[in-house]
């Protein structure tokens, strides 16, 4: 049972907070990455609906369903066990009134295996929060940058006037009181993220909102440039290059097949007997 006292929590990571120790947060969207965060040692494993963008090749996150949520969720769940695994809500699927959210965030538990689902918004998704976490649903919020909002807002850094910044703490504490275990600051100032981060009792994790949040995230494949495009954010720091390492590798054996370099003897079973002779080459 010891590796089930060692999992991840809710109350663990705002005993973090309260101690002042850094919360590291890693996005994942299939089994091998999976696995490969719990290795890293992180705190908590999203399965983002960055996952449109970043693994089936759409231009947003506006096309992900909770389907492809569902079966993410599952593979990802079948490569953790320590981490705390929370699930994005896709598009839609928790504005459609408290019941959808309610019956969208049990799939992604039920099926999915998330022990935590997360959804964009602020003062406006309170009720909805309230419901959930009513309900046993522990929720993150994510407020500042809202990529399933980016035909409205596109991609923009939030929290840069005092008004902005008074919302995002009004979001914020209307979110703690609903319920919310934690949130996400997605691209807001540095600035922001401190005062919003010193209004609440709650983690803040932050993704290109500067040093003063109580934890971090960043996507998987930004995080080892596992991609061939190299779209990158400039908050984003890069500590492998993952993509570069595959392809050489992946060249490499195309170049072996075409010059006959593989197989080789080691790859190769024998039997006693040719059945036909062909030419040998
Ligand atoms: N690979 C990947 N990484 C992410 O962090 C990420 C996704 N995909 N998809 C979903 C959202 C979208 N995100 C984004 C997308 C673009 C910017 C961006 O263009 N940022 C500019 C700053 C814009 C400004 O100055 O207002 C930048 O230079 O980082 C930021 C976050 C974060 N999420
Ligand atoms: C970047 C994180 C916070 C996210 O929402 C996602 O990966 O979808
Ligand atoms: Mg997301």
């Amino acid at each position: 049972m010891s590796e089930r006292k060692d999992r991840v929590t809710v109350a663990r990571l705002q005993k973090m907070k309260r101690e002042r120790e850094p919360i590291a947060m890693l996005t994942a969207y299939d089994y091998p990455t999976g696995q490969l965060a719990e290795a890293s040692g992180v705190d908590v494993v999203l399965v983002g609906d960055s996952l449109g963008m970043v693994v089936l090749g759409y231009e947003s996150t506006v096309p992900v369903t909770l389907e492809d949520m569902v079966h993410h969720t599952r593979a990802v769940r079948r490569g953790i066990s320590r981490p705390l695994l929370v699930a994005d809500l896709p598009f839609l699927t928790y504005r459609l009134g408290v019941r959808d959210a309610l019956q969208a965030a049990g799939r992604l538990m039920q099926e999915g295996g998330a022990s935590a689902v997360k959804m964009e918004g602020g003062r406006d998704l309170a009720p909805t929060v309230k419901a959930c976490v009513e309900a046993g649903i522990p929720v993150m919020g994510h407020i500042g940058l809202k990529p399933q909002a980016v035909h409205q807002t596109g991609y923009r850094i939030q929290g840069k006037t005092e008004q902005s910044v008074r919302e995002l703490v009004d979001d914020a504490e209307a979110l703690t009181e609903a319920g919310a275990f934690a949130f996400v600051l997605e691209c807001v100032t540095e600035e922001a993220a401190q005062t919003i981060s010193e209004s609440v009792p709650v983690p803040t994790i932050g993704i290109g909102s500067g040093r003063q949040c109580d934890g971090q995230v960043l996507v998987f494949h930004d995080v080892v440039q596992f991609s061939v495009n190299g779209f990158r954010p400039s908050f984003v720091k890069t500590y492998a290059d993952a993509g570069e390492t595959v392809l050489s590798g992946l060249a490499e054996y195309v170049r072996d097949v075409k010059n006959r370099r593989f197989p080789q003897e080691q790859h190769v079973f024998h039997g006693k007997s040719a059945v036909y002779g062909g030419t040998k080459r």
